[in-house]
């Protein structure tokens, strides 16, 4: 297996609450770009294929200028020159990305049964994606680590087991070139390391998983934003950071409160946050920012129009800072 190359200013190390983490080897100021990822998966959701290139994922209007067709399962690019470029990939996920999952979820209910189908198709889908890219599927063993299921993780944990009773299923349903044993492991993989993607109007419109950025943890008073841009995956700074501290941006929107927002840590990503926010504690510094939806204090806020840097495109309420 290739190990994941970590760039100079960065250092991997392993903690007891959260597994593997990312930290700063020296400091950065607030605004600094401290990672730049390039995704190795992706799955743009059925609704956003027409609007959404799938190799940059640039956002077009459908009243813009068109995007082009790739071929008939739907996937469209920006530019004949993207298009070229996402060809080998192309062909390895061409008439899969849309297959249904058989029996309607696991749930009692309809509705969740639906929401868990929905689930497992986008992980389905962003596993096909990765075992169909060029570079080496080290790139996703890299990602598979039992030690990252740390003590704060117990829907990981259940997940884990829950999946482990489909692999004959997920087997046949995906042509890919997995060792036995290993496929509900993959999947449960790019289903705990997956980023939304998000279109101009702050809609998601789909999911990547990208190596490094996978190795960042969450906080709910992060010291970092999270941004796609042209098709790259950047951590900027959003307050001075010094060697040592592990980066950290925010995986949830902080839309709709603590509860919401803690239910939403530990039903998608299956860990129970412990940081100062969900503890109730003061948090110094914090009351001169304003906290974009996403869960970022936003470098940059337009007093008029309350665009942030984390949604450039998007007109959001900026959240207040007291709990
Ligand atoms: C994108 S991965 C981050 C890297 C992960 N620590 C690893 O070792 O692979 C997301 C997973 O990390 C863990 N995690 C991230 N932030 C956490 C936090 N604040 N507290 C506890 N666990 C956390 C959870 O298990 C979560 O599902």
């Amino acid at each position: 297996m290739t190990t994941l190359v970590i760039p100079g200013n960065l250092e991997l190390l392993s903690t007891e609450h959260a597994g593997r983490t990312l930290r700063l080897t020296t400091d950065a100021r607030k605004g600094t770009v401290v990672l730049t990822d390039t995704p190795f998966c992706h799955v743009i959701h059925q609704k956003f294929r027409s609007t959404t290139c799938d190799l940059c994922y640039t956002f077009s209007e459908t009243d813009g200028e068109p995007l082009l067709q790739a071929c008939e399962c739907g996937i469209h690019y920006c530019s004949e020159a993207c298009q070229l470029k996402a060809l080998p990939r192309h062909q390895g996920v061409c008439g899969f990305t849309n297959r249904e999952i058989g029996g309607g979820g696991v749930g009692r209910k309809k509705k969740s049964a639906n929401r868990n189908n929905k689930k497992l198709m986008t992980s389905v889908n962003l596993l096909l994606s990765a075992v169909s890219n060029p570079l080496p599927l080290a790139t996703l063993y890299n990602q598979i680590d039992e030690s990252s299921i740390s003590v704060s993780t117990p829907g990981k944990k259940r997940r884990l087991e829950d999946s482990d009773k489909c692999e004959v299923a997920l087997k046949q349903m995906m042509p890919c070139p997995l060792p036995a044993g290993s496929y509900a492991h993959a999947l449960n993989t790019v289903h705990f390391n997956a980023i939304g993607l998000y279109d101009a109007h702050g809609d998601e419109s789909g999911f990547l998983v990208s190596p490094l950025m996978a190795m960042v943890n969450h906080s709910c008073v992060p010291n970092c934003c999270q941004l796609v841009v042209d098709g790259t995956v950047t951590l900027t700074a959003l307050r001075h950071i010094e060697a040592g501290e592990e980066l950290s941006y925010s995986y949830v929107s902080m839309e709709g409160g603590d509860r919401a927002r803690m239910e939403s840590i530990l039903d998608t990503w299956g860990f129970e946050c412990n940081c100062r926010r969900c503890r109730g504690e003061p948090q110094a510094g914090f009351d001169k920012e304003h906290v974009c939806v996403c869960g970022s204090i936003c470098l940059q806020v337009d007093r008029t129009t309350s665009e942030c840097v984390c949604h450039p495109a998007k007109v959001l309420p900026l959240l207040s800072k007291s709990r």
